[in-house]
This record gives structure tokens, sequence and C-alpha cells, in this order.
């Protein structure tokens, strides 16, 4: 368990976290969410050792705990060969000889660059660069990883390679702490996320509980219904050519919608259920959308 408690940080002027406090269980993919300058990258560099003039405590239950930090802005020599610079940072956390040589091809499989190992950084696309930071970060098998916006300017392609790494090193038990304004990634990969907005922790908690707290599911239905058929006391909002209606009992509206539809002979293309996303739930705790701040 990491326990962050009543961590601030100023910049000069800019107060850049305020009074965070966090309980970061072992073992789980911990996701920090929140607009460009939220505090999200301080609050890692500080878990990191990186930043160590702040305020508050920070403690790490288990003795002797080992990190590995990926950093926002890719940190790689780019006139070196891959090999080069994964070498170089496995030196770094210590290893040598046999234990580095076992490592560093372990690593390389991990971030499916093997067969490009002797290339010369400069030559990998933004994604491949991406892969290596992060291999950069795993040579000595740390328990906590610290992942600051992995996917930033990545293809598709090396994003599913990053998110299959991600999955491993769950099963593998390592715990996760992965920054991104990217809600989808952090619904798919993270058990647990907190909101991070100007410097303070808005909300945290696992991503199911967060959900059934504060985001309905809404109803959809599309075909050729006009909106007057769907009455006056719905909220409705028009959407992929359908209708989503906010109602506080999804089931029961979507059993009466589909009475209705049977009684006058109407086949919807579609009657569903859509299932909250942490989006809204951003947008419950903050008034805004998380896309409006974000690039
Ligand atoms: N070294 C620094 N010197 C001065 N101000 C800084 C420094 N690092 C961060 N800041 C400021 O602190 C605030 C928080 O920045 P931080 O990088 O932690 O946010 P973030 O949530 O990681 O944002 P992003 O998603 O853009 O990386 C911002 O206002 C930023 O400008």
């Amino acid at each position: 368990m990491i326990t962050i408690k009543n961590v601030s940080k100023v910049y000069g002027k800019i107060q850049a976290l305020q009074s965070i406090d966090l309980s970061i269980p072992d073992g789980v993919c911990y996701g920090l969410v929140g607009p460009n300058g939220a505090g999200k990258s301080t609050l890692m560099k500080i878990l990191a050792g990186i930043v160590k003039d702040y305020n508050g405590s920070l403690n790490f239950s288990k003795k002797n705990t080992s990190l590995g930090y990926v950093p926002q802005d890719i940190c790689l020599e780019e006139t070196l060969s891959a090999f080069a610079n994964i070498n170089f940072y496995g030196k770094i956390y210590g290893l040598k000889g046999q234990k580095l040589a076992h490592r560093v091809k372990a690593v390389f499989d991990e971030i499916g660059l093997t067969d490009r190992a002797k290339s010369k950084v400069k030559t990998f696309s933004g994604g491949m660069k991406r892969r290596l930071n992060i291999g950069c970060a795993l040579l000595h098998e740390p328990d906590i990883v610290i992942m600051d916006e992995p996917t930033v300017g990545v293809d598709p392609q090396s994003r599913r390679h990053i998110f299959q790494l991600i999955h491993s090193l769950k099963k593998q038990g390592k715990t996760i702490i992965y920054a991104s304004h990217y809600m989808e990634e952090i619904e798919t990969l993270c058990d647990h996320v907190a909101f991070i907005d100007n410097g303070k922790l808005i909300e945290q908690g696992s991503v199911t509980e967060l959900l059934s707290r504060y985001a309905k599911p809404e109803v959809f239905i599309k075909g050729d219904i006009p909106r007057a058929w769907l009455g006056t006391e719905q909220t409705v909002q028009h959407k992929d050519g359908g209708w989503i209606l906010a109602t506080p009992n999804p089931l029961e509206t979507l059993a009466d919608l589909a009475t209705r539809c049977k009684k006058q002979n109407i086949i919807p293309v579609q009657l569903s259920l859509m299932q909250p996303r942490l989006e809204d739930v951003f947008f419950s705790l903050t008034g805004t959308a998380l896309r409006d701040n974000a690039s």
C-alpha cells in the first residue's frame, strides 16, 4: 500500500498540488485522471522521488519497494541503438553481467522490439520510442511501475502492445500507477481511479463503484421514431440517429418502450441500455468535460 498524506507542492506562485490524500493498494492498476496542468505529473514525480521539495508525507508499506518510472517526455539517446539505451538503463538500475543480459533480452521481448534492438532510436516511430521508454523502466523488475501518459502520440499497433504489456504486468502482481487524460484507457486498464483537477483531489475509488455512484445508465432507442412519441416528461437527446433517454429507472424505461413498440407494431433498429462512462462521472463532479481542457 502507498499512503499519500496531505501532499502539497508549489512551483513559485503555482499551486500544483493541494492537500492530496490517497491510498494506493498493492497489485492494482491505479489511474490518475485530470486535464492538462491538473498536477498528475507532479504527483508521479513525487512518488518516483524526482520531486523532493513537497509538503506532506509518503509511505510505502513494503520495505525496499522498487520503482520503475516512465516519464511523459521520451528520455532516450536517439543516436544510439535501442540495445545501447536499454543496456544503459539496466546499468543505472544496478544490473550487470548475466543478469543484465538476461533482463535486456526479456524486456526486448516484452516490448516487442527484439528484431529492432540494433537499430538507432532515431529510426523508430513515435510508438516504438514509447515502448522502448517503457522497457527502460522495467529492467530491474520493479514492484511499482509509474507511467505518465505512456500512449501520447502512439499508433494503434503500439497502443495495443502497451495495453498487453500493462495486462501482463498486472498478472505479475505489479502495482501500476497510470496517468492519462484518455478516459477510455482508464476504463480499460484501471481498477481504481483518482480524479485530479487544479491540483486538488476531486474523487477517488474503484472504477465500478464510481460509475454506479455518479453515473446512471441511459436508454437508447433508434428507428423510425419521432421525438413526440417519447413523451414530454423524459429528458431526451438526439444522438447517432436515435434518442438517448435520461431516466432514474433505466430498466423500467427500457421495458416500457419495448411494450409500447410491441403494441404499436414498431420494430426499433436498436433498443438498449447505454453503460455510464467515467467521462460522465468527471462531468458530474466538475461540470466540465475532460476534453474541454485536454489537448
Ligand atoms: N517545473 C515546473 N516549474 C513550474 N511550474 C511547473 C513545473 N512543473 C509543473 N508545473 C506547473 O504545475 C501545474 C501542474 O503541472 P503537471 O505537469 O503536474 O500537470 P499534469 O496534470 O501532469 O498536466 P499534463 O497532462 O499537461 O502533463 C501546472 O500548472 C504546471 O504548469
